[in-house]
């Protein structure tokens, strides 16, 4: 698997730590880092509205299939579980991380809510799973980024194609209330 031609989508819930783990598991396979975010722009085939990338999903699936497709590269981005990989790996974080991290990127209460709703009830694995056959769910939480990338590595290493189901945020929904854009706030 780790040999051969492999596009891999690293995708998650925004502020997950897809960058971060994208470019480091990148340099450890030696393989292309593609931040799809600048690979839209720079073909002119999406634009930035108040920091939201606006894209034609099977317009930018066109473009990474013909200038991607059968290369070592991998994927970053919140929309990359939707193009034509071989292998997707599907980060997860305690939602109250995503909370922190967005409100600290100064993102309003609004979308700080959306996202760690989105990240409680698994919004990116299902996408994932309903584009992709080879989906890997890493757990990040109190995990360095060098451990989250060895993680993959060794399940990448060993075959594995498919592993998913490993976390169950249901089970802190009380932490994260706070969070959350309970009835009409
Ligand atoms: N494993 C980790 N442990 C601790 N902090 C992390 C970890 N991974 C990422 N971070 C931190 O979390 C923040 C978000 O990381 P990053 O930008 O990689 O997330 P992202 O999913 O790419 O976000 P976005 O979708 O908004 O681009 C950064 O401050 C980063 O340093």
């Amino acid at each position: 698997m780790v040999g051969e031609e492999m596009l891999i989508a690293v995708t998650g819930t925004p502020g997950v730590g897809k960058t971060t783990v994208a470019k480091l598991l990148a340099e450890k396979l030696g393989y292309e880092y593609v931040d799809l975010r600048r690979f839209v722009l720079e073909r002119g085939i999406g634009e930035l509205k108040y920091d939201e990338l606006e894209v034609e999903v099977d317009e930018l699936a066109y473009h990474v299939e013909r200038e991607l497709k059968g290369k070592r590269a991998v994927l970053d981005g919140h929309l990359s579980h939707l193009m034509p990989v071989d292998l997707v790996i599907v980060l997860r974080a305690h939602p109250k991380l995503i909370g922190k991290r967005l409100t600290a990127r100064g993102y309003s209460r609004e979308k700080v809510g959306e996202n760690v709703e989105a990240e409680l009830v698994d919004v990116i694995l299902v996408e994932a799973l309903d584009e992709h056959e080879n989906v890997i769910e890493v757990d990040t939480t109190g995990k360095r980024p060098e451990e989250v990338v060895e993680e993959i590595l060794d399940l990448i290493r060993s075959g594995v194609k498919k592993r998913v189901g490993v976390v169950d945020w249901s089970e802190v929904y009380d932490e994260i209330i706070p969070y959350l854009r309970l009835g009409g706030e």
